[in-house]
């Protein structure tokens, strides 16, 4: 459902992220992990057509997201790290405004609003101007706008920002079911828990190379029955110290 190829991308010489490659089946979700400036936004910021990938190629269920950027932004609902919302609108007009993006039928966009304002307990504020929301409101209608059209594909930069433990359990549930019977998610995050609890497969990126894929209990069997936390720092540790050791000016 998500396919990526060899994706690299370079800031002048600095390589933020080098020869990715991904894919996501139907049914899973798959957790990006990593130290900060390991590439996890990056990585979600060429999949959702935000950042033009120096090589390689990413795909939303067979369509390619830099070759065909509409089609692939009706595959997908997306949550960034700092999302922007429009704070002269409500919420409610807001996700109107997404549903008809979305070209969703009126009746089918009413009902999703109204499920979603409750499922993130925000009905109380559904009239209320959107720059009178708390920094967790507004995440809680982020991720209702990303949910509001059922797409097959879930994409989250740090879902767990600013959210209260009701709604952090209500994401938890989410991030965990969403893909299931024949849908995609895919999040990044550094809650170690939270990754155990939703990820079918982790995969841990380093220094903008894929260091580390498999699923949770899997790495941490070939481990030694480390906790995932455990496994984390030695990976990322070992890299570290090898990248210290190694001569600042290798032979040619
Ligand atoms: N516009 C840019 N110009 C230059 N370098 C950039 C730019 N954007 C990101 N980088 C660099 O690319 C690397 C990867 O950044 P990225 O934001 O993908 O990391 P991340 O894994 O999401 O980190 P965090 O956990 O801190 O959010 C970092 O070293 C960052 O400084």
């Amino acid at each position: 459902m998500i396919r990526i190829q060899g994706l690299t991308k370079r800031y002048g010489r600095f390589t933020a992220l080098e020869g990715l490659d991904l894919h996501v089946p139907p049914g899973e979700t798959l957790v990006l992990l990593g130290p900060n400036g390991a590439g996890k936004t990056t990585a979600i910021r060429a999949l959702t057509g935000q950042l033009r990938p120096t090589r390689g190629r990413v795909e939303l269920a067979g369509v390619d997201v830099w070759r065909r950027p509409v089609a692939a932004k009706r595959l997908f609902g997306y949550v960034p790290d700092r999302p922007y919302l429009y704070g002269k609108l409500s919420a409610v007009e807001l996700l109107r405004f997404v549903g008809r993006l979305y070209r969703m039928e009126g009746r089918r966009i009413e009902a999703r609003i109204e499920a979603l304002l409750a499922e993130f307990r925000l009905e109380r504020f559904a009239s209320a101007l959107i720059e009178t929301y708390s920094h967790g409101m507004r995440q809680k209608l982020t991720f209702a706008a990303a949910l509001l059209p059922e797409p097959r594909v879930l994409i989250v930069d740090e879902p767990m920002v600013g959210l209260d433990p009701v709604a952090a359990r209500t994401v938890r549930t989410l991030l965990r079911t969403y893909s299931k019977p024949d849908r995609a998610v895919l999040f990044s995050t550094h809650q170690m828990e939270l990754a155990e609890a939703a990820a079918d497969r982790v995969a841990l990126l380093h220094e903008g190379r894929l260091r580390l894929l498999g699923a949770p209990d899997a790495v941490r069997a070939q481990h030694g029955d480390a906790s995932l936390e455990e496994v984390f720092i030695r990976l990322t540790e070992d890299a570290a110290q090898d990248a210290a050791a190694a001569p600042a000016h290798p032979a040619p």
